[in-house]
């Protein structure tokens, strides 16, 4: 094409750019960037792919052109898993992305509906510090990972399903975060069709990628139809609190519906929809790459032209450890922040958790609510040794999100706090 392409490493012929990127993209893409930019442009197989780097960068992506930017490409595995773009999170962008957001918005992740679920994310709160408190009698090491895991994965399925799982009739929920887990795994593996238009998906076949894809497919979907036919069979009855969960709306909203309604729901749209937020919403650990945006038409940045159907990931992990920005990245200083105007909440680009922009995470207030709530009184209740002879292994692990790869083991020392040790409110 013609115009100024921003920079780019080598190419191998057909792989591109493909075969720099290895286990960790974030790290990969990063050590090029010091090189060839905090723009730069890989070819990924046969698809352009701008790296962005830089809280500059982002903020020109994620704010001046977001328009341009704000669509998701077509990837293969958030195709099927969302039920041919029916959801929110993947599906590019258009006026169907916009009415299903506006009902995440206001329908089911507002503010009025985070507070409403404050005793329940107090009651799962309370069952984890008291778990933890019988290991500190004992002094026996914990398991956080899996403890926080549980935690986010029993508060979410309240929240959409109505109901926890454990020791119900369906006592699926180890089944269900099994697969919700593994759809995670799907969802950042490696599917050649997103790389290679047409021999990708003969590759695809061939690795198994079609077929892992499509049994987690239909066992989801089994588990979200029980799901749906058991709200629509017990309504109210089955509620905790008498208090309406994100099925039981999205089912409002299918029965009300009328034929001026912009967006016409059925039980595939309230499946996608519930698929995606289960998958992004145990994000306790941290997206290292935003979801992948793709451009919708040309724009420049700086002297550089971009062209429709480029695929762009912000490295928000590269942009949260730049020297020029943070003392001491590598370093845990939470104090850092105390004095600071640096929030999350997506207008300043130098920390973006939640991305930022018309795609920005529209669970932030319900993520951050749960967060808060549990390391409060993670801390307010316990010291925390690591067990003797043992070190924290920071080794990584990429799916959809970063997290450590292995568990997080710590030992509990409990504080002398008083009789009731109730747990702290936020
Ligand atoms: C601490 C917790 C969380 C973190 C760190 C987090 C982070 C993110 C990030 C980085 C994105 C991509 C933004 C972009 O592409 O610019 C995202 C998108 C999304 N998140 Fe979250 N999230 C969290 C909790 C939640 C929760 C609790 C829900 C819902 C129950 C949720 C639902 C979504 C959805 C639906 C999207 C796609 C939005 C769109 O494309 O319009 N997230 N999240």
């Amino acid at each position: 094409k013609k115009g100024k392409l921003p920079p780019s490493p080598p190419k191998l012929p057909l792989l591109g750019n493909l075969h720099q990127l290895g286990a960790f993209p974030h790290r990969s893409t990063w050590e090029l960037s010091k090189k060839y930019g905090p723009i730069m442009l890989l070819r990924l197989g046969s698809t352009p792919t701008i790296v962005v780097s830089s809280a500059e960068t982002a903020k020109e992506i994620l704010k001046t052109h977001d328009l341009e930017c704000c669509s998701r490409p077509p990837l293969t595995g958030p195709k099927r898993l969302s039920y041919n773009f029916q959801d929110v999170g993947f599906v590019p962008y258009g006026n169907y992305y916009r009415e299903v957001r506006k009902i995440c918005i206001t329908e089911l992740l507002s503010m009025k509906k985070v507070q409403s679920f404050q005793s329940l994310r107090k009651e799962e709160v309370d069952l984890l510090i008291k778990s933890i408190s019988e290991s500190a009698a004992l002094a026996n090491p914990v398991d956080l990972s899996k403890g926080i895991l549980s935690l986010t994965a029993s508060i979410t399925f309240r929240i959409a399903f109505g109901k926890s799982f454990q020791g119900s009739e369906l006592d699926n929920d180890i089944k269900l975060q099994k697969l919700v887990s593994g759809a995670s795994t799907m969802l950042g593996s490696f599917c050649a069709s997103d790389f290679f238009p047409y021999v990708g998906n003969v590759i695809d076949w061939f690795t198994g990628f079609h077929r892992r894809l499509e049994n987690t497919f239909h066992e989801l979907d089994a588990v979200f139809q029980q799901i749906i036919d058991d709200h629509l069979k017990s309504g109210a009855t089955m509620h905790e609190h008498n208090q309406e969960d994100i099925v039981d709306v999205l089912l409002r909203m299918v029965k009300d519906q009328t034929k001026n309604d912009a967006v016409h729901l059925t039980k595939d749209h309230i499946k996608a929809i519930l698929m995606v937020n289960n998958q992004t919403s145990p994000c306790f650990v941290f997206g290292p790459l935003l979801l992948p945006r793709e451009t919708a038409s040309h724009l420049k940045i700086g002297d550089y032209d971009i062209y429709p159907k480029t695929r762009i990931a912000v490295n928000v992990w590269a942009i949260g450890r730049d020297p020029d920005i943070w003392n001491n990245p590598e370093e845990f200083i939470p104090e850092r922040f105390e004095d600071s105007v640096i929030d999350l909440k997506g207008q300043h680009f130098e920390l973006l958790p939640f991305g930022a922009g018309r795609r920005i995470c529209p669970g932030m207030n319900m993520g951050m609510a749960i967060l808060e709530l549990a390391l409060a009184n993670l801390l307010y209740f316990f010291d925390w040794k690591v067990p003797s002879g043992m070190e924290i292994d920071m080794e990584e692990r990429v799916t959809i999100s970063l997290g450590k790869k292995t568990a997080l083991m710590l030992v509990p020392i409990k504080y002398n706090i008083g009789e009731d040790d109730e747990i702290m409110h936020c």
